[in-house]
């Protein structure tokens, strides 16, 4: 008997998402199941970052539904979406300086905590429950790789390991789904290579479904099961990425568009250069 099939544990239905007279969402849909690595790719502007701000509740489309694990989270306030099993890295990683690795870490556990003025009042449950917290960001740095960065100010550290430690803080919430925005942006071939590797231990060892824009084709083909293109707000196709990356409507639109005349940066590849670079 085949068993049944798996039910999503994100569902986009007909999002639109404009801004005064742009769309930069056009009723764009689709899912992403239990245990996938599934890739937002497209041309710049296509609309890869406004949803991603979407899924994680910075935006609120004016049409369309985002349900993650059966919870609508559209209207609901950025904040509380850890809670609800979602957590992210940032293109341009949001650490605490003056903090170290660990603090940084802790403090991400703060949203998984109780109030402070029963801590307050009870005593000994709060160092329990500070040290049930300092358990899991432990396990977590042992697992992303920082032990040796563990009390360093996180302003001391190179690019390459911040960005590991915005890794680690969004593992750190326990996610059952992680936003992972440009999470190779400005990384040396080496830390490309170890930032791919991580991201399919986090979905082997930890059971996380891994939602990503990024611009490294290598890489979405490498480690992507699927992918979405966007293109100027609207899905132009999905599928497995090497497959998505040769139809022809997708290389129109990484050819089409500005981007085209720009010097090519390996952080911010212009459209010509994303395509083929597997
Ligand atoms: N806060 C905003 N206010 C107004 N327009 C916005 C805003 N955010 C995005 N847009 C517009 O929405 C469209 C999609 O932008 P978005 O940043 O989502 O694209 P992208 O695919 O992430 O691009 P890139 O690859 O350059 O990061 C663009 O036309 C952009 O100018």
């Amino acid at each position: 008997m085949t068993p049944p099939p798996k039910e999503p544990i994100l569902e986009v239905a007909g999002v639109t998402l404009r801004f005064g007279g742009v769309t930069a969402l056009d009723s764009v849909s689709f899912s992403v199941l239990p245990h996938e690595v599934y890739a937002i790719v497209g041309p710049n502007g296509g609309g890869k970052s406004s949803m991603l701000n979407v899924l994680n509740g910075f935006y609120r489309p004016q049409e369309g539904s985002v349900v993650v694990a059966g919870v609508s989270v559209v209207g609901r306030p950025p904040h509380t979406m850890a809670k609800k099993g979602i957590g992210r890295t940032f293109q341009n990683m949001h650490l605490f300086a003056g903090m170290s690795v660990l603090m940084n870490l802790m403090t991400a556990r703060g949203v998984h905590m109780k109030s402070g003025i029963f801590r307050a009042a009870f005593r000994p449950l709060g160092i329990r429950e500070e040290a049930r917290h300092r358990q899991v960001v432990e396990e977590v740095i042992d697992f992303v790789g920082l032990q040796e960065y563990r009390h360093a100010p996180v302003e001391s550290l190179g690019y390459g390991v911040r960005k590991r430690v915005d890794l680690a803080r969004a593992l750190c919430l326990q996610p059952k789904l992680l936003l992972l925005d440009e999470p190779l942006a400005g990384m040396t071939l080496e830390e490309r290579e170890d930032i791919a590797r991580l991201v399919l231990d986090v979905r082997a060892e930890r059971g996380v479904t891994v939602v990503m824009v990024e611009h490294d084709m290598g890489v979405v083909t490498d480690i992507c099961d699927r992918a979405l293109v966007l293109d100027w707000g609207k899905k132009i196709a999905e599928g497995a990425p090497q497959q998505v990356l040769a139809r022809p409507e997708v290389i129109a639109a990484y050819l089409g568009g500005s981007a085209e005349d720009e010097e090519p940066s390996p952080e911010e590849p212009t459209r010509r250069t994303v395509v083929g670079t597997s």
